[in-house]
């Protein structure tokens, strides 16, 4: 007779199961898209998802006002429209909108600080969800206090819509920094550390071990080009996502297969070369140094 546990377990999925379909985006590009019209333009240029959202990173900011999840009748014709995976965005703490998702059958709910956050204190509890989540975080603190909430994987927030990579840089940067500087320490000093950074003790002793975060890790957050991807794996993230780069690129087909190529051949600079050639302009995007804080979307949700 299985324990309750292990039903409950079986009812929502299990963490090894959500985790699993993360591992399953490894080495891919991950394309957000506002239509299926888009969609069927990231499948076709070789992204192994799309993200489906109401309006991409750029243009919610150009936009300003609330910005809230898609609406689920374009979620359900993208899905209908491709046959990768796609995953939606809901708002950080917005349990109704990620069951909404849930209920439509998105492959994977991003609980994103690029739409206004619904909830100033808390995230939502994704381990009450059958649906995997991926979570945004700048440092190592952050990415476990998610990880202990449920997330299956963590992206870099970077700070996206603007075509800039140096958030991306600086927020893997910190995490690689945080893990290396972990291994070092005996058990008590995790266990200080720990406290100290507000990360929960177990996450902190697992990813001291393991020597990396015991979830996929991707790059997301102002990636706008075939080398900004590439740099983002030098960085040694497991994958990448892209939003306003492609559909903001003067051509988002060559752009969006450039960038699949760039991430597949990331280490050769012959290849990256040819790739990152006659593709068109990229978009025009907004530096994030001396960004003002109010213009900030990565200090959303900590
Ligand atoms: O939140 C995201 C990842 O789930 C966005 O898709 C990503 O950050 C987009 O940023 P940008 O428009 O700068 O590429």
């Amino acid at each position: 007779m299985p324990e309750e546990t292990d039903l409950e377990e079986l009812r929502r999925g299990t963490e090894l199961v959500k985790r699993g379909f993360a591992q399953m985006q490894k080495g891919g590009v991950i394309m957000d898209v506002v239509n299926a019209e888009q969609a069927k333009i990231a499948e076709e240029a070789g992204a192994v998802a799309v993200m489906a959202l109401e309006a991409v990173p750029a243009d919610i900011r150009k936009r300003g006002g609330v910005s809230r999840m898609a609406d689920p009748e374009t979620v359900t014709e993208i899905i209908d429209a491709v046959s990768i995976p796609v995953m939606g965005k809901a708002r950080i703490g917005h349990y109704t909108e990620a069951q909404i998702l849930e209920s439509i059958g998105v492959d994977m709910i991003d609980e994103s600080e690029v739409l206004t956050p619904a909830d100033n204190d808390y995230h939502i509890d994704k381990r009450e969800f059958t649906s995997p989540f991926v979570c945004g975080a700048r440092n190592l603190p952050e990415a476990l206090r998610r990880i202990n909430e449920g997330a299956a994987m963590i992206r870099t927030k970077g700070e996206a819509g603007t075509g800039d990579v140096n958030q991306a840089v600086t927020h893997q940067r910190t995490i690689k920094h945080q893990i290396r500087s972990l291994t070092g320490l005996n058990f008590d000093e995790r266990e200080k550390w720990a406290r100290e950074h507000e990360a929960p003790a177990e996450l902190v002793h697992e990813t001291a071990e393991m020597g990396r975060l015991p979830v996929v890790n991707f790059a997301a957050g102002g990636i706008a080009t075939p080398a900004d991807a590439a740099l983002m794996m030098y960085h040694e993230c497991d994958g990448i996502f892209v939003g306003s780069g492609i559909f903001g690129a003067e051509d988002p087909e060559q752009m969006g297969e450039a960038i699949v190529e760039a991430v597949n051949n990331w280490d050769d600079p012959d290849t990256l070369a040819d790739i990152a050639s006659g593709i068109g302009k990229g978009m025009k995007g907004e530096a994030n140094v001396g960004m003002a804080d109010e213009d900030k979307l990565q200090d959303r949700g900590v």
